[in-house]
């Protein structure tokens, strides 16, 4: 069975990462591009990496007006929309009420909450009627809601590094009296748009921590460790840019109610995640680094039991263009459509 695909936001970062997977996917024909500001014709034009890869043209989303998104629907059955928050709010309705199956790349569905998402993102929520018709789309902690879903929110590349560390303690509700989470990202976090913050003589040779206290993906794990709790969690979380391309390391301090073993941390692990083909947990005494899973699906997590201090420190790793967006997505396409997890996934980590 082939599924013909349209992506809107080809030219972005998170984009050039699903047109890199799903050119090998073997189930998947891509059939549309569409990006903002149309500059050239041909996706090779923009991207001389891809070319005798991809040769098809590339349009700008003003050409989606309802008709044209109708057109779309004769030819090709799902969207991937790799398009900034604020912009997929807009564009998934129009998609789903063509018929398309969809999964959003941003934050816009997300926060179930309207008042919340404008309270972080600073801008309008989407309708809550489109709100309430999506699943959060982390592909290890709800793959049954994903697998009957037609439209999927992908979550964020922080909330997925740290949640799948978590799950585990929250969905058996460990008592936990705090959590700290300290996480760093490389600048394509950031996507492709110039910045100050981003450019090369701001970012290289520096290290600097950003947008304290207001980062978007902080009421997106409470939102989730509340669902697998079942009462209201609060997260102490700090963001830092690092100097590297690809990848999110984030390391979690956990002070528990009741002491814990490394061998009770390990059990835990092993029950949710021995089954799950991009989770790899490392053995106690080893620990993710970020240019382990540079490239692929991967989510590294190890784990630490201070016996001195009593704290559980957990760490996570994974590439945030792939498990932390593209690569997600495409598991949650697998998911969907009932194919197997790892098809278009199987990348090996690049090293060095
Ligand atoms: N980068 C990452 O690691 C992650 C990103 N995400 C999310 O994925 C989405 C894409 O991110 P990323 O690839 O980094 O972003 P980029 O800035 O690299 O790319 C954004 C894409 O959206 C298009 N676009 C911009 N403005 C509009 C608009 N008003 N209408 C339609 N299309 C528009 C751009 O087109 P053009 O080039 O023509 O301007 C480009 O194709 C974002 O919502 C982001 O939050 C999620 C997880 C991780
Ligand atoms: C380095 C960097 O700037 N990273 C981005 C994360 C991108 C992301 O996942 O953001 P969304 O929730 O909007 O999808 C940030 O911290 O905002």
């Amino acid at each position: 069975m082939v599924l013909n695909v349209v992506i809107v936001g080809a030219s972005g970062y998170s984009g050039v990462e699903l047109i890199r997977i799903l050119l090998q996917h073997p189930n998947v024909t891509i059939r549309h591009l569409f990006i903002h500001t149309q500059e050239q014709e041909k996706l090779d034009e923009l991207y001389p990496h891809f070319r005798s890869f991809i040769n098809i043209p590339i349009r700008s989303v003003s050409q989606l007006a309802d008709e044209k998104i109708a057109e779309l629907k004769e030819t090709s059955e799902l969207v991937f929309l790799a398009t900034p928050s604020g912009v997929s709010k807009d564009l998934a309705p129009k998609f789903l009420n063509a018929g398309f199956k969809v999964i959003d790349l941003s934050g816009d569905f997300r926060l179930k909450d309207p008042v919340l998402y404008e309270e972080w993102y600073k801008k309008d929520a989407a309708e809550p009627r489109f709100l309430e018709r999506s699943v959060y789309g982390l592909s290890e902690v709800f793959p049954n809601q994903i697998k009957e879903g037609c439209f999927i929110a992908n979550p964020g590349c922080y909330a997925t590094s740290i949640l799948l560390a978590l799950a585990p303690f929250y969905r058996r509700q460990i008592p936990i009296r705090s959590v700290i989470i300290d996480a760093k990202s490389g600048v394509s976090g950031a996507g492709r748009g110039l910045s100050r913050n981003t450019h090369f003589s701001e970012v290289n040779d520096n290290f600097k921590v950003y947008k304290v206290g207001k980062h978007q993906h902080i009421p997106e794990i409470e939102q989730v460790l509340t669902k697998l709790s079942g009462k209201k969690e609060t997260v102490q979380m700090m963001t830092h840019l690092l100097p590297i391309t690809r990848g999110i390391l984030s390391t979690i301090y956990l002070d528990l109610e009741d002491r814990m073993t490394d061998e009770i941390v390990a059990q835990l692990y092993r029950e949710d995640y021995q089954n799950q083909p991009f989770i790899r947990i490392r053995p106690q005494g080893e620990y993710p680094e970020t240019k382990q899973v540079y490239g692929s699906n991967f989510c590294d997590i190890g784990y630490y039991v201070d016996q001195r201090t009593g704290r559980v420190i957990l760490f996570s790793a994974i590439d945030n263009l792939m498990k932390g967006a593209a690569g997600q997505a495409v598991q949650n396409l697998n998911l969907m459509m009932g194919w197997d997890q790892t098809l278009g996934l199987t990348q090996i980590p690049i090293y060095p």
